[in-house]
Order: C-alpha cells, then sequence, then structure tokens
C-alpha cells in the first residue's frame, strides 16, 4: 500500500498548483490527515478504481427515518439558496452522521446533477475516501476537498464543501455540502459556497435550537461573536445554548448542562431582566445586548433536540384537512362532496395541478379524513426513486431474488399499503414498462413480488398525483391511456395559488404557522404584495417566503423587503436607494452576496454580453436583466 506522502507527490500538488493559492496551506494540511487516516486505518488504496456505494430504498428509508421531523426544515433552508448556487453550478446535500447523503437537490438543466451523489449514496470517509461529507464527519468542523485533493482519483473532478450540524443539544448531527463539477468553478464562487456553506448549516441549527426550545425564553444577539442564541428558564436558569454562544461563554462538553444566568453575567448591572422587547447583559466588564422572544402563549410540543427513531401511523400525522386544501372557492365544493363519497374505497383517485398546490398534502389529508385512516398510508415518489429501483420497490421481492438483493426480501410499497392508501406522487414520470404492471394490479388487485412465487391479494386505494399534461404524455406516448383512465376515475384539479380565492385567509394562516408564536405581524404593504405576487412555486414558495421572512425580519414588523419577492425586489430597487442590509452578515445578506459576485463573473468573462452571460449563468436574460437591477450592476458593453 502506497504511504500518503508518495501519494500525495503523484496527487494532488499537481492540481493544487494548478489552481494556485485556491488551496491554502491549512488546507492541505487537513487534507493530508485525512488521507493519512484513508491509508493507516481504514486501508484504501487510492490507486484503485472506487464506485460509491449505494443503499436500498428500504435502508435510505431507515437512515432518514430519524430526521423525519427536521428534513422539511432542511428542505426549506435549503431551498433559500438553492438558486444562486445553482447558478453558480453548485449541489446541495444533506447527509447524515453515517455519511448517508438523505437529502440532494441540483438542476440536472444547469448541469449540476451528480448520479454518484444522489440520496442514498453513502459518503463514510472510511468508505469512500477523503471527500467533504465524510471528512466533514470525521473532523466535526467545516472542510472543503477541492478536486484531487479526493483520496480516489473517481472523485477528482468534484469539489465540495461541507460544514456541520449541530443539534440544539450541541452534538453534531449530519453535514450540509455543497458540490461542484464545473471544471471551470473560479475562486470566487467556491470561496463564497465555502462561506456560504457554514452560515447555511449555522442557520439550520439554529432554526432546529428554536423550535426545541420554543417553550422558554430565548435571548438573541448577532454581533462580532456570530448569531447567539440563549434559552433561559423561569427563575433564570440558562437551560441551552446554541454553539455560537457556547464558544462565547466558553461552555464546554464538560459544563454542567444547566446553570443559573447570574453565573455567566453580572447580575447587578442587568436592568430590566427578561423585560419585552431588548435587555443588556454584562459580562467581563462588556455589554452585549440581546432581543428577547417572547415564548408563545400556548406552548406547543419542542422538536426533538436531535432525531430520534420515530414510529408514527400516518393518520397521526397533522396537516390541513381535505377542506382546507381545496379552499373556499365555490367551484370547489361539487368536488369535496364527491372526494368524500369515494375516500376509503378501491377507486382510484388521480390529484392534477402545478407544482407545489398541495397535491401530496391533499392526499394525506384525504387518507386522514377517510375509513382507511387506521390503515397505513405509504408514499412513493416515482420521480425521486432511480428508474431501475421503482420495479423492486413498489412491487417487492422475494429472498435472493437477483444478485444484490436482501437476504429477507423486500415487501414493495403495494404490499405495505395493504389495507390503507397507497399514494402515487409523480405518476407521470413512472416507466412504460412499470405502468403495465402497475395496471394489471390495479385491474386484478393481486402483485407478485419478483422470485416470490405466489401472486398476493392487496386491497387499497391508490391515489396518484402528477403536475405534468397527461392528455400530452399519453399523445406523446410516454404514458399508457388506459392507465390514464384507470387512475382517472375521480379527477380532482388543485388551483395554482395565484387562482385561488382563499388566498388572503390562506397567506394569514401560513403567516401565523410561520411566525412560530412570535409576536410578528404583516404589515398592510407586504400583505399587498403577496396578494398580488404571480406565485409560480404555488403554496410551497409561499410557505418558504413567509417562514424566511419571520426568520429574517428584524423587528415585530415583516415588511415587503423581509419578502424578498422578486419582482417586489426589483420594483424597490428601481425607486430607492441600495438596501443597506445586504451585507455577508447575515444570512440573507450572504445569498445576495454570492448572487451578486456570481453575476459579476459571469459578466467579466462574457465582456459585459448580458445573452452570453445569462446562458452561462443558465437563467433568462429577463432574468439577468431584473438580477442586474436588483443588485445595481451595470453591463458593459461587450467589446467589438
Ligand atoms: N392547503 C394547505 N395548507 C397549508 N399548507 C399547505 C397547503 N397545501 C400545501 N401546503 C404546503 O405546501 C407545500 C407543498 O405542498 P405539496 O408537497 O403537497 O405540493 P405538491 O402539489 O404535491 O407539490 P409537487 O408537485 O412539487 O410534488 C408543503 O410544505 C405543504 O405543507
Amino acid at each position: 500500500m502506497a504511504d500518503v506522502s508518495s501519494l500525495a507527490a503523484t496527487h494532488v500538488p499537481t492540481d493544487a498548483s494548478a489552481v494556485g493559492d485556491l488551496i491554502s496551506l491549512q488546507d492541505h494540511r487537513n487534507v493530508a490527515e485525512s488521507w493519512r487516516r484513508c491509508v493507516d486505518r481504514y486501508r484504501l488504496n487510492a490507486l484503485t478504481k472506487q464506485r460509491v456505494a449505494s443503499l436500498t430504498g428500504a435502508e435510505l428509508r431507515d437512515h432518514r427515518e430519524p430526521f423525519d421531523e427536521i428534513l422539511s426544515m432542511v428542505e426549506e433552508e435549503i431551498y433559500q439558496v438553492a438558486e444562486p448556487l445553482s447558478a453558480a453550478s453548485f449541489s446541495v446535500s444533506f447527509a447524515d452522521m453515517a455519511g448517508v447523503i438523505l437529502y440532494y437537490r441540483s438542476d440536472r438543466a444547469a448541469g449540476n446533477y451528480f448520479e454518484v451523489e444522489r440520496a442514498g449514496t453513502l459518503w463514510a470517509e472510511g468508505v469512500t475516501g477523503t471527500n467533504g461529507v465524510g471528512t466533514c464527519v470525521v473532523e466535526r468542523r467545516p472542510v472543503q476537498v477541492f478536486k484531487s485533493q479526493h483520496f480516489f482519483r473517481d472523485f477528482a473532478h468534484l469539489s465540495c464543501c461541507a460544514a456541520p450540524v449541530v443539534a440544539p443539544d450541541g452534538e453534531m448531527i449530519g453535514v450540509l455540502n455543497f458540490t461542484t463539477g464545473n471544471p471551470d468553478v473560479s475562486e470566487g464562487a467556491f470561496r463564497l459556497a465555502c462561506g456560504l456553506v457554514s452560515k447555511v448549516a449555522e442557520r439550520l441549527g439554529n432554526q432546529l435550537f428554536r423550535r426545541h426550545f420554543r417553550s422558554n425564553a430565548l435571548l438573541a444577539s448577532y454581533g462580532p461573536a456570530g448569531s447567539l442564541l440563549l434559552a433561559i428558564d423561569d427563575d433564570h436558569t440558562l437551560v441551552g445554548a446554541n454553539p455560537s454562544a457556547r464558544r462565547w461563554l466558553s461552555l464546554d462538553a464538560a459544563s454542567p448542562r444547566t446553570r443559573s444566568l447570574w453565573d455567566l453575567f453580572d447580575r447587578e448591572a442587568t436592568p430590566g431582566v427578561l423585560g419585552e422587547g431588548r435587555i443588556r447583559l454584562r459580562r467581563n466588564n462588556e455589554e452585549t445586548e440581546f432581543s428577547v422572544l417572547p415564548r408563545p402563549a400556548a406552548e406547543p410540543r419542542a422538536a426533538p433536540a436531535r432525531p430520534a427513531r420515530r414510529v408514527q401511523p400516518a393518520a397521526e400525522a397533522a396537516g390541513p384537512s381535505v377542506e382546507a386544501c381545496l379552499g373556499a372557492d365555490p367551484r370547489m365544493q361539487g368536488q369535496l362532496r364527491l372526494l368524500r363519497r369515494v375516500v376509503g374505497s378501491r377507486l382510484p383517485m388521480l390529484i392534477l395541478g402545478e407544482t407545489g398546490v398541495g397535491k401530496d398534502t391533499l392526499a394525506r389529508a384525504l387518507h386522514r379524513e377517510g375509513g382507511r385512516r387506521d390503515k397505513p398510508f405509504v408514499a412513493f415518489n416515482c420521480a425521486a426513486v432511480p428508474e431501475t429501483l421503482i420495479d423492486s420497490e413498489l412491487f417487492g421481492y422475494g429472498a435472493g431474488a437477483f444478485t444484490g438483493a436482501s437476504r429477507e426480501g423486500n415487501p414493495g410499497r403495494l404490499l405495505e399499503a395493504d389495507g390503507g392508501t397507497l399514494f402515487l406522487d409523480e405518476i407521470g414520470d413512472m416507466p412504460l414498462g412499470l405502468q403495465t404492471r402497475l395496471l394489471r394490479v390495479l385491474e386484478t388487485g393481486e402483485i407478485t413480488p419478483l422470485g416470490a412465487g405466489k401472486p398476493r391479494q392487496v386491497d387499497l386505494q391508490v391515489i396518484a398525483a402528477t403536475n405534468h399534461d397527461v392528455t400530452r404524455r399519453i399523445a406523446e406516448g410516454r404514458f399508457r391511456a388506459d392507465l390514464y383512465h384507470r387512475l382517472a376515475a375521480v379527477v380532482v384539479t388543485l388551483p395554482p395559488l395565484r387562482e385561488r380565492a382563499d388566498r388572503t385567509a390562506l397567506i394569514r394562516r401560513l403567516f401565523d404557522a410561520a411566525r412560530g408564536g412570535e409576536d410578528l405581524r404583516l404589515s398592510d404593504e407586504a400583505l399587498d404584495a403577496l396578494g398580488r405576487y404571480g406565485w409560480p412555486g404555488n403554496v410551497r414558495e409561499l410557505k418558504y417566503v413567509l417562514q424566511r421572512a419571520a426568520l429574517v425580519c428584524e423587528g415585530p414588523v415583516v415588511t415587503v423587503e423581509d419578502l424578498m419577492l422578486p419582482g417586489a425586489a426589483a420594483d424597490r430597487l428601481a425607486t430607492s436607494e441600495p438596501d443597506p442590509s445586504l451585507d455577508a452578515d447575515t444570512a440573507r445578506g450572504a445569498v445576495a452576496v454570492a448572487e451578486k459576485r456570481v453575476i459579476e463573473e459571469a459578466l467579466a468573462a462574457n465582456h459585459g454580453d448580458v445573452t452570453r452571460s445569462a446562458r452561462a449563468l443558465k437563467i433568462s436574460r429577463a432574468t439577468l436583466y431584473r438580477k442586474l437591477r436588483q443588485h445595481q450592476l451595470e453591463p458593459r458593453a461587450p467589446r467589438a
């Protein structure tokens, strides 16, 4: 087995010199330590070919289960930075401490989708060598692994930066990772991604902290020491501190879990303790001002301090009612009556509607309110599972049915849903061959898992959903007409948000949920802007916009600026001074700064030519012009 120095001599310096000062000496040292572990501890051989191991669907579900409650928060945080990152050709992933990618977000059209990184792939350092996710798990701090710094050459086309996500109890629970495969990634873009990944991971940790300690008073401060959060009990006992606050207060793992606030701060010098609004706390002769975030009147159940195994029948999972999903529009009342009659029967249903209108949410509500509510609700996303796995995941297989099959076999989602509801999301993306198999199951009520011999009778209601135009797919020969007719026994089309008559009520309801008990309200202008916006991402986008606004607003009133609506920002910037809050020290500012830098670089690379820059950024010219106005950038005249 080669030793590290000889490997380094043949491997790292080649590319390291090629990227100039992008990799600091410090980075080199850390990568070298990881390489040493790869050679000495894991006995890996860098000269062999390395494929990424992939978990089965069932194994991935097991890894995801403890994160059930927080994966949606991960998704929401990632959503907020995905657009500028995607423009800079970065994908985003979240992995657990075993190095398994649990969530992956990329944009195939932007060329930043990497099959080797999709959900279910394993990036533990001991298996896949030095890499962003696995090395971050071992080092428990932010890491960057640039191209050939990867231990195995097979991953040397990728550059990653990763940062730990920390639970409210101070334990690291996962890794946030940004990856690019762009061979021309600029130093600026990579450095910004490195800075951003730590910021987003920290924000995610802070979100978890705020949710976990929502029944406590929270003290929040933003300053040179970072974003500090302290959770306090009625008797001024400090019951929690986020990682920045722990560092600031020099609280190490050995410190008592709870202690009086007055062991840490000077009580005499502190007026108006824990009053509404703001408070100054003195420590080591320095005063720090904190906002006091009041606790909600009713105390909702706190989120778990860290992911825990959770077995919860779908019927218990709270969510909007069927009526709330359909909206108060009188045109939907007929649909509501029809749905109520058929829910729980064996009649399949098909839910249509644009992305984010609430198809999945409606399917769950139908199950909860129907006769099968005590039986399983099993969801399967036909677009999220690789084509080769859909068959075995959906229809199951017997023990040892094929090479690589698990020893116990896999019942498949259809059998798991027996008695209950099977929700087939993105049915429009189901491969044709499997459509034939599904049609047979719907017609006979029988399934035969691969290699399992006897057919099994199943009793379930299938609810399918898609945002594709199914009629067009049928005309193109990509969807079977007979399956459509079978599924479309009952069809419900959810309206886009911009057409919902109850839009304002929905905005208010979602804002109430987003403010999480904090004393926040929407300004009249903000409410008006929300009402006028076109919502291409529908309820999902509305929900994220409100959650982000509740997080970034700096007073009790959420303003139009806090909403960061694309059109609204452009309007505002067209008529006003630059936004002073856009500095890299706030998460909102960091995203804007990252975006501005990426646009500047694209313009510079394309000599100010907007059309070519827009093409390079994979956004439309109109979007680029809007962003130029937003960032007050001037496109230079293209050179002759
Ligand atoms: N009526 C509603 N009330 C509250 N939240 C809703 C409602 N409808 C949808 N949502 C929320 O909006 C988000 C998107 O909803 P959902 O996933 O059901 O949409 P979808 O139509 O299935 O999207 P896609 O087509 O992209 O899969 C979710 O976070 C969901 O909780």
